[in-house]
């Protein structure tokens, strides 16, 4: 695999059409439609959307994790159908496992739910130190909790929880536990899908901080599907909007939302303009 290749792009996406397959009753659907983006070295893309617009799908997509057969969650996997991902130069269509192993070493990777399917039987210190116990089951036992104390440190959690099981942590800890999981092997690629879901105001601020420092590195790339506007404003350096699978809007926030031709992305920009932060309870309009 060469890392950052493509023209330098870690993430590059032409006319990416997903699918879900036909499944019992149910037909096959498909959940990203023509999508085309690319994503800069350095740069932080946040992803908006209504509700069943694939956000999730694509990130599940671009991380590597929703093409894994048998992987979490995936009892109907998502297809790629048309078009390509290419992802720290790696092309996803049709990846075999053994690259995509590989890939998602490179690509860390926070899904929605992270934070609910913590392992209950494990603790915290043993959850982030396993990314790399996967990579290398030999890996020296200080350095590794030297790491794991210093991402814990990094989403600000006390270090007295490092001991302690999921069922003790509140639901932003837990959270900021999966957050540090998947941040715990230094990637060059975060696909996030709400880190900050159910984290109150001030750790909010901490992880929107946590991802400014890292893109500052310049080595770090981050998709962050959120709803969360002063996040949004802190760390994205543009944003996508997607409506039914598709990109209806592409730019720098203002950009985005100063003049917005896109229905549903006039909705965002009249909830925004209302004073909402979190603007995640907006239905896109009905198809014409
Ligand atoms: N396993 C699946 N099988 C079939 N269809 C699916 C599956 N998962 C998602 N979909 C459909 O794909 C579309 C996109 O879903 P996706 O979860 O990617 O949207 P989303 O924008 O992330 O939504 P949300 O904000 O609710 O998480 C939706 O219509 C959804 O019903």
């Amino acid at each position: 695999m060469t890392r950052g290749a493509t023209h330098g792009y870690p993430i590059v996406i032409s006319d990416l059409s997903v699918e879900y397959p036909a499944h019992g009753a149910s037909a096959a659907h498909v959940a990203v439609h023509g999508v085309s983006l690319r994503v800069a070295p350095g740069e932080v893309l946040g992803l908006l959307g209504s509700a069943g617009s694939g956000k999730t799908t694509l990130a599940r997509v671009l991380s590597g994790v929703g093409l894994e057969p048998g992987g979490p969650g995936s009892d109907v996997r998502p297809v790629i159908t048309g078009g390509e991902a290419i992802v720290l130069g790696t092309p996803l269509r049709g990846i075999t496992r053994r690259r995509l192993n590989e890939l998602r070493f490179h690509v860390g990777y926070l899904a929605q739910d992270a934070a609910e399917h913590l392992p209950p039987d494990r603790t915290v210190s043993e959850i982030i130190g396993e990314p790399i116990l996967e990579r290398d089951h030999r890996y020296n036992r200080k350095a590794l909790a030297t790491r794991v104390a210093t991402m814990v440190d990094a989403v600000r959690l006390p270090l007295g929880l490092l001991e302690k099981y999921p069922y003790e942590l509140s639901g932003g800890q837990r959270q900021r536990v999966a957050l540090a999981q998947a941040l715990v092997l230094g990637p060059n690629l975060l696909i996030a899908d709400q880190p900050t879901a159910g984290i109150d105001l001030t750790v909010r601020d901490a992880v929107a901080q946590l991802i400014s420092e890292l893109r500052d590195g310049h080595t770090f790339s981050a998709v962050i599907i959120t709803h969360d506007l002063p996040v949004l404003r802190r760390v994205a350096d543009r944003v996508a909007v997607l409506d039914r699978g598709e990109v209806v809007a592409l730019g720098t926030i203002d950009e985005v939302f100063d003049d917005p031709s896109h229905p549903y992305v006039q909705a965002l920009a009249g909830a925004l303009d209302a004073g909402h932060a979190v603007i995640d309870d907006l239905q896109p309009e009905p198809p014409a």
